[in-house]
């Protein structure tokens, strides 16, 4: 049963509980470009009480580099070293976990930040924003000559997703059943600060409809972010506290990583997935409107 914060004794005794917590981004610090309330005041104090502090997104528009230049614009401390996308993720699993030899290339549908995840960890790569692959003109296969060193299809969120990339990206997973289809993450939707738009999920989908394949998704619930930050701190899962909005990305991640777990309510999930006769079988340990509603703990 998922507890409701509500007192300033509540907030206190999280502070009090644990000492890393993990935030998600997307829906709990901000919806898209406008902060949430409260938030800069939060993480001041988090600071202040020496808690250790990770950003863990599954957002691949945006390099780690880029959510250092978001957070600086929104007034909010963070280093580059807190900050853990699915970008990175995603080429940290490319470079590290699958081995993608060094000649071979990955196609992608996504954007600039995870072109330069992929550049980071030195991997080939075409498609993403290439002028050639982002146009309304229509596609003919005969005008197509797929390259042979492409090993990968990687899909993030695109705003810019079109039909030549999804038929370019179905032809090498078609042509060659080596190929690996791999997805940043595939959130269904994602939280803008005017409402709800597709998320990363329907990007692929196309793809997993024409193939008959699902991609394999290295974003949250998978624990692929939490060994990317195991593999450069020690933190203790007990006094560790995963912060989301979501409950089959957030909160599952959480609890697939034995921490404990914070809904808040700004983003994608509602009150009523949480409590009563319609809940979801994934229940946060805790759940509260907003992370702002942690100021009631500044003294
Ligand atoms: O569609 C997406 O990629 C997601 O909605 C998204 O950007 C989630 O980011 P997060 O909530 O993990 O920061
Ligand atoms: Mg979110």
């Amino acid at each position: 049963m998922a507890k409701r914060l509500v007192s300033a004794g509540d907030y206190e005794q999280l502070l009090s509980k644990y000492d890393t917590w993990l935030f998600d981004c997307d829906g709990v610090l901000w919806q898209g470009d406008r902060l949430i309330d409260g938030v800069p005041q939060v993480l001041d104090l988090l600071r202040s009480r020496n808690k250790k502090i990770f950003f863990v997104t599954n957002n691949a528009t945006k390099s780690r580099k880029n959510y250092k230049t978001k957070f600086d614009k929104l007034g909010i401390e963070a280093q580059v070293d807190e900050v853990f996308g699915s970008a990175y993720a995603a080429a940290v699993y490319i470079s590290s976990i699958m081995k993608l030899p060094k000649e071979k290339k990955v196609y992608v549908i996504g954007m600039k930040g995870l072109e330069e995840e992929l550049e980071e960890e030195g991997i080939s790569h075409l498609g993403g924003t290439d002028p050639a692959d982002n146009t309304l003109n229509e596609f003919h296969l005969k005008n197509f000559t797929p390259d042979p060193e492409v090993g990968a299809v990687l899909c993030g969120l695109d705003t810019s997703v079109n039909y030549t990339k999804l038929s370019k990206a179905f032809t090498y997973l078609r042509r060659n059943k080596d190929c690996a289809f791999l997805a940043t993450n595939i959130d269904s939707t994602y939280p803008s600060a005017e409402g709800l738009l597709p998320g990363a999920g329907s990007i692929s989908a196309p793809l997993q409809c024409a193939l008959g394949r699902s991609p394999i998704s290295i974003g949250k619930p998978a624990e692929t972010m939490l060994d990317c930050i195991r593999a450069k701190y020690r933190f203790d899962p007990e006094r560790t506290i995963m912060v989301g909005d979501r409950l089959n990305t957030d909160i599952e991640f959480g609890k697939r990583g034995s921490l404990a777990t914070l809904l808040v309510l700004t983003g994608i999930t509602h009150e009523s997935e949480v409590v009563g006769p319609n809940a979801s079988a994934t229940v946060p340990d805790y759940f509260t409107d907003s992370l702002g509603d942690l100021r009631a703990a500044i003294p």
